[in-house]
């Protein structure tokens, strides 16, 4: 059940607003306004047809749908796409065909990606000479190891698998 109204102007009057699929969904789906092509490694940026005027305090990212990344590749490139409260432009979405092999062939009116709509924190900065110890401290890109599986038998069974 929807509890806050985001203002949202169709540029596009001819395709379908954002939608949930599903009540309860967090993303509402974004369709490209146009064909595209995309070459394996291709990236473009595609229009949706909507501008919006998120609520300050809040933020809608931009994310890829799992099944056409899953079926063909295709992804966001900056995932998730930042859309600002203050921004009123057209919403848009830097579509890329991961794909190694095959061409992608998107549609006027398909649904290429998701819009997640969320709270967000504008944060104070405040500069200190020394800043609060903490258990992690400054371990980081797999301190605390990698996949965790169990060492397989041979050469290297007596280090821990990555
Ligand atoms: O996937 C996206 C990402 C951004 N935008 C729009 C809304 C966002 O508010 C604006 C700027 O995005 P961002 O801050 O990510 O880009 P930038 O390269 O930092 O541009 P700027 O200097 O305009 O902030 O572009 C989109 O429509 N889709
Ligand atoms: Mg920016």
């Amino acid at each position: 059940m929807p509890d806050l109204d985001v203002l949202l102007t169709r540029l596009d009057p001819d395709l379908p607003l954002p939608a949930y699929a599903h009540p309860g969904d967090a993303g509402a789906d974004l369709r490209t306004t146009v064909d595209v092509r995309l070459a394996p490694g291709e990236r473009a940026l595609v229009p949706t047809g909507v501008a919006l005027a998120v609520p300050q305090g809040y933020v809608a990212l931009v994310h890829p749908r799992s099944g056409l990344a899953a079926r063909h590749g295709l992804s966001v490139l900056n995932t998730p796409g930042t859309v600002d409260a203050g921004y009123r432009g057209e919403v848009k979405v830097l579509l890329v065909n991961l794909d190694p092999r095959e061409p992608l062939e998107l549609r006027r009116g398909d649904r290429v990606a998701q819009l997640v709509v969320q709270r967000v924190e504008q944060v104070r900065f405040v500069e200190v000479d020394t800043l609060p110890g903490s258990e992690r401290g400054d371990g980081g890109y797999g301190s605390t190891g990698g996949f965790g599986r169990a060492a397989a038998p041979g050469p290297s069974a007596t280090e821990e698998s990555s």
